[in-house]
Parts: structure tokens; C-alpha cells; sequence
């Protein structure tokens, strides 16, 4: 079998790789009582309507999350399921707020994250970056509480902040200050707008919160002014094709717009954002893409370089993969 494309992943939600076998492996070790049978029970639930009912379930198996090696081998094993669906760099969120309201320490989380990302170079061949989400339908001094709690780990582990969660009546203005404070920390910042939510939040995240990438940002295609301002300064968007489709902002993989994105200029990558829950990880979105939208394997091919240019790499790093990407032979 040919090696799978080359590709960053840059909208991959550590929480949303939880596979059901894990979750109840973790529930009996920490003694939690799932509400379901089990694990085959559990994926019968995965059958979402929008984004909230899909929030739900998301954040009730979070329960199952309790020390720094449940975090770890979570990442552990969402990076050997990367490193087999060629991913060789990672940009990775989490939502600290839906821990630490639980009563698990930002301490252990990271101490756990941590533990299996500096690993991951060694062990799969990936590098990372880890970035941390506000919950947008939380408020914004919690966002602020969060952002000081961290800043111990700003620069080293931490280095970028994210906005993620239930998007609608939540625009991204909402979190200005906390993301003026992030950019005079030396944050990266990127922030979820368009999934659900109208082209004004992208208009937003781009010119009040200021980000440098925008995560799905599907619905800006309703917005030609956005499309040629985003076209124009090259923002990447984070697109995750089979998300779109599990939780019904697309109908069906055929008809996502991915491909008049890229005819349309835009910087376009795929991803697989939660993909224990959406029916596929990074090269299961690419081949999903492939079969049912008729890309060609230049556009794949463009696709995965795009991921690179994207990434928040350093130049040189950067130009290693994309020689790799270059020299990739279809099977
Ligand atoms: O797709 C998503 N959208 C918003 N919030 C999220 N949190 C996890 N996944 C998602
Ligand atoms: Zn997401």
C-alpha cells in the first residue's frame, strides 16, 4: 500500500479523539459510570443534528478525563492514529475551562498533554503545537481567569489561543480584550467563526480579535467581499469536511464546498477537528474528498503543502515538508 499523503493537521481537538474503547477503558479506571452500555452502544449515539447536540455528548465523556496520564494517553493515542494517516505536524487544541470546571487541575492537564507531545517527535515522527481554546458560550472574565492561570506555560508548551464551542450569539467580539492580552503575551491566534455562525463573526475574528487563521470559516462563501479580503491577505481556513457533514452544515460530503474554495484562491486545508466523533482522522477526510468531490490528486497534493504554509512552522521547517509534499508519488 502507497504511504499516505504528507500533511499538518491544524484543527484537531484533543478532547474530540476520545474513541469509545478509550473512554470506557478510562471510566473503569477512575471509577466513573458512563451513562451508556458501552462502547458499541456509545457510537450508536454518534447520530448529531448541529453543533450543541454534538457538544453535549462531547462534553459529557470529557467525565471520564481525571489525571495527567488519562491526558496522555488520550494525546498518545490520537498521535499513533496521526502518524498512520501521515500527519507529521500537529497544531492541537484543548478546552481547558470544561476540565478545570470539572475540578481537574490546568496543572494536570497540561502535565499530561505535555508528557505525550514532547514525546511525540521521537515516538511518531510528529511535531506540535498546542493551543488553547476559550469556550466562547462561557464568559469572557473566565476566559481572562484562563488565560492568567496558563501563562506559566506561554511560550513553551502553550503557543497560541483558540475559540471554540457553541458559535451562535457568541461573536467573536465578544473576547477582545482577552485576545489583546494573549497578543501582548506573544500568542498565536486563531479562533473557530463561520461553522455555524454568520460572515460577520469571520469579519470579526479577523478584524477585532485580529487572527491569523480562521477555523472552518465555510459560511464566509455567502460574503463575496470576505471571500476577496481573504483571498487577498491569504488567511488560512481550517476546513474539517466530514465535521461539516456529521453535524449538517453541509448535506452531504458531495456537495461540500471545498473545491470552490480552492478555485476560488482561498487558502484552503482539510481536517478532521473531532474525528473520533465525525467517522475519520486527517487521510480519511482527504480520501472522503477525493472519492466523492473528484478532486484530483494535484489539488490533494495542494491541499496537503497548503497545511504547511498554514502551520505556524518556522520557514525552514516549513520548506522540509514541502519538498516532501513536492516529491509525493500518488499510488
Ligand atoms: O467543531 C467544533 N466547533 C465548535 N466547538 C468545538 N469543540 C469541539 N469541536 C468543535
Ligand atoms: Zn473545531
Amino acid at each position: 500500500m502507497t504511504a499516505p499523503l504528507p500533511k499538518a493537521e491544524l484543527h484537531l481537538h484533543i478532547e474530540g479523539t476520545l474513541e469509545p474503547e478509550l473512554a470506557f477503558a478510562l471510566a473503569e479506571r477512575n471509577a466513573v459510570t458512563l451513562p451508556h452500555a458501552s462502547a458499541e452502544e456509545l457510537r450508536k449515539a454518534y447520530a448529531f443534528e448541529d453543533l450543541q447536540s454534538f457538544l453535549n455528548l462531547y462534553y459529557e465523556l470529557m467525565s471520564v478525563l481525571r489525571t495527567a496520564e488519562d491526558f496522555a494517553d488520550l494525546a498518545d493515542a490520537y498521535l499513533e492514529r496521526a502518524a498512520a494517516q501521515g500527519v507529521r505536524h500537529a497544531e492541537i487544541f484543548f478546552d481547558p475551562q470544561a476540565h478545570t470546571a470539572r475540578g481537574v487541575p490546568l496543572e494536570t492537564v497540561l502535565a499530561g498533554l505535555g508528557r505525550a507531545l514532547e514525546a511525540a517527535p521521537e515516538r511518531h515522527g510528529i511535531s506540535t503545537r498546542l493551543i488553547m481554546c476559550f469556550l466562547r458560550d462561557q464568559s469572557a472574565e473566565s476566559a481572562m481567569e484562563t488565560l492568567e492561570a496558563a501563562r506559566p506555560w506561554f511560550g513553551s508548551l502553550i503557543t497560541a489561543v483558540g475559540l471554540d464551542s457553541a458559535e451562535v450569539g457568541h461573536p467573536p467580539s465578544k473576547f477582545r480584550e482577552v485576545y489583546d492580552r494573549a497578543r501582548e503575551a506573544g500568542l498565536r491566534l486563531v479562533a473557530h467563526a463561520g461553522e455555524e455562525g454568520p460572515p460577520e463573526y469571520v469579519w470579526e475574528a479577523l478584524d477585532v480579535l485580529k487572527v491569523e487563521r480562521i477555523d472552518h470559516g465555510i459560511r464566509s462563501l455567502e460574503d463575496e467581499r470576505l471571500v476577496e479580503r481573504l483571498v487577498r491577505d491569504q488567511i488560512p481556513l481550517t476546513v474539517c469536511p466530514l465535521s461539516n457533514v456529521r453535524l449538517r452544515c453541509v448535506d452531504r460530503l458531495a456537495d461540500h464546498p471545498l473545491p470552490r474554495m480552492l478555485e476560488a484562491g482561498l487558502l484552503v486545508t482539510v481536517n478532521s477537528d473531532d474525528p473520533s466523533y465525525f467517522g475519520g482522522y486527517a487521510e480519511d477526510n482527504f480520501q472522503g474528498l477525493r472519492a466523492e468531490t473528484g478532486l484530483t490528486d494535484e489539488q490533494l497534493r495542494r491541499l496537503a503543502a497548503n497545511s504547511f504554509r498554514a502551520s505556524f512552522l518556522s520557514p525552514a521547517e516549513r520548506d522540509a515538508h514541502l519538498k516532501e509534499v513536492e516529491s509525493y508519488r500518488f499510488g
